[in-house]
């Protein structure tokens, strides 16, 4: 985004010079507060050179939790409060359902026929259903309770093996044993190379930001092209195709254990009855969100929640000592709590083709309903039924709302057990002698917030 983006402003801020006097528009009149703006770029430079959901919040203190930004052709309102968020997506959730249309996910994901990019109708609403009875039911994520705890004890030798007092790349390892878990789910034994794959879904993601030129000017085809970024979506779409045609290819020879159904096998078994007609591209599709929208998610919540835990000693401590009386020796699921969310899709529409941001970050940083907000005290959870949905909508880390995640019981799953074995069985420093509480918690932007820097960690003696 970046070279790409500074050229057009440079441009764009020439033209406004030239145009300035030759063009008078009359005042618009403006119903929502909003920053200085420049034409045709609207209020995107506001954006630059911060990540999209610090921008926002901080263009929030100034304007307000319900502000309005031109975004290139782009007309999008931002809430950023609990009490909004929560007047929107009851009162409004409808009008709010749709998704607007995001190039990636038009080259990538097969037409935006996956469930995150479907627009809201018949086709969206029979996905929906088929991951509540068949792909993500409660039934199904204990089914893949094995997976997870034969995953986890291989990520725990993983480490072991590696155990010399020299660091290691805990990001890494742990994006790759949450692909391998993922990549079982949906494909079964059928993905070759679940890495591979999985750093395919995360180009993708990081394409899907949804704040570069391309997807700000999505009428102006020239730019897609201009930008690369068209060239580069088709190249990442022909990889993930050929992947995962010989999957299917591979998995169509098989006869299907229905004792172990992955989500291939259902949606292979499902796809020609007359409740839920899909084709081939379709089931590649929802393959696809399994991937993008629970890998990626699953592995940046792990990733933040040790960052947290391993920065705060007392929480570590206090954490590792509650799993090692609980546990005794036995290797079980406890819990762990701390999901890391960030904007929420963009919606649509009041007035027409205006986009709707809920700015999840701001919202569960709020100081009116949270003491501290920037600490981390897993405590705040102790006693407090906190759902998944705040009952005020001040916690929203999955969403609220018909367009809400379908995935919470297996992306919960796949975040406590690993992360309760790697408190569980080792203790650990940060390298060269730094403290604990000086862990870096830089954050880089995709669809899902990662850690800017991998977790490189001392793994000692649990
Ligand atoms: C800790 C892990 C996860 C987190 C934090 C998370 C979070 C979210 C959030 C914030 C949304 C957007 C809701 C909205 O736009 O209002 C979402 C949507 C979605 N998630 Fe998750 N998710 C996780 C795991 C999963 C898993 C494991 C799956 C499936 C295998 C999944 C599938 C989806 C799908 C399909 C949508 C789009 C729903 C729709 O548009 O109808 N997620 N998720």
């Amino acid at each position: 985004m970046e070279l790409s983006f500074i050229i057009f402003i440079g441009l764009t801020t020439l033209l406004f010079f030239l145009f300035k006097f030759a063009t008078r528009r009359k005042p618009k009149r403006k119903l929502l507060p909003e920053p200085w703006g420049l034409p045709i770029i609207g209020h995107m430079h506001h954006l630059i050179g911060t990540l999209p959901h610090h921008g926002l919040t901080n263009l929030a203190k100034k304007y307000g939790s319900f502000m309005h930004l031109q975004l290139g052709e782009i007309s999008t309102i931002v809430v950023s409060s609990p009490k909004l968020a929560k007047e929107v997506l009851t009162n409004y959730d409808l009008t709010f359902a749709d998704r607007p249309k995001n190039l990636t996910a038009e080259v990538v994901v097969y037409h935006s026929t996956d469930i995150v990019f479907s627009p809201y109708g018949e086709y969206w609403r029979q996905l929906r259903k088929l991951c509540t009875i068949e792909l993500l039911s409660a039934k199904k994520v204990k089914s893949f309770h094995s997976l997870r705890e034969e995953e986890c004890w291989n990520l725990v030798q993983d480490i072991r093996s590696s155990w010399s007092g020299r660091p290691i790349d805990l990001s890494h390892r742990i994006f790759s044993r949450i692909a391998l878990i993922v990549s079982r789910a949906a494909f079964g034994e059928g993905l070759k190379d679940p890495i591979v794959f999985s750093d395919l879904m995360r180009k993708t993601l990081t394409e899907m930001g949804g704040f570069d030129v391309a997807d700000i000017f999505p009428s102006k085809k020239f730019i897609h092209h201009l930008s690369g970024k068209r060239a580069r979506l088709a190249k990442i779409h022909k990889a993930v195709d050929d992947i995962v045609n010989k999957v299917f290819s591979e998995t169509l020879k098989k006869q299907c254990n229905t004792s172990h159904e992955s989500f291939l096998d259902i949606l292979l078994r499902v796809k020609d009855s007359t409740e839920f007609p899909l084709t081939i591209d379709n089931i590649k599709a929802v393959l696809l969100d399994v991937f993008a929208a629970g890998a990626d998610t699953s592995a940046a919540t792990l990733e933040w929640a040790l960052s947290e835990v391993i920065k705060s000693p007392r929480v570590m401590e206090k954490l590792q000592t509650e799993l090692r009386k609980l546990l005794n020796g036995k290797r079980k699921d406890p819990r762990g709590r701390h999901p890391r969310p960030r904007l929420l899709k963009p919606r649509y529409d009041i007035p027409k083709k205006t986009r709707l941001i809920i700015n999840a970050f701001a919202i569960n940083r709020d100081p009116e309903y949270w003491k501290d907000p920037e600490c981390f005290i897993p405590e705040r959870f102790e006693n407090n039924p906190t759902n998944m949905v705040g009952a005020e909508y001040e916690y929203l880390p999955f969403g609220a709302g018909r367009r809400m995640c379908p995935g919470v019981s297996l992306g919960l799953a796949n975040v406590r057990l690993p992360l309760a074995n790697i408190l569980y069985h080792f203790n650990w420093k940060l390298p060269n002698g730094e403290k604990n509480e000086d862990l870096d918690m830089s954050e880089c932007f995709g669809a899902a917030v990662h850690r800017k820097y991998g977790l490189v960690l001392v793994p000692i003696s649990g």
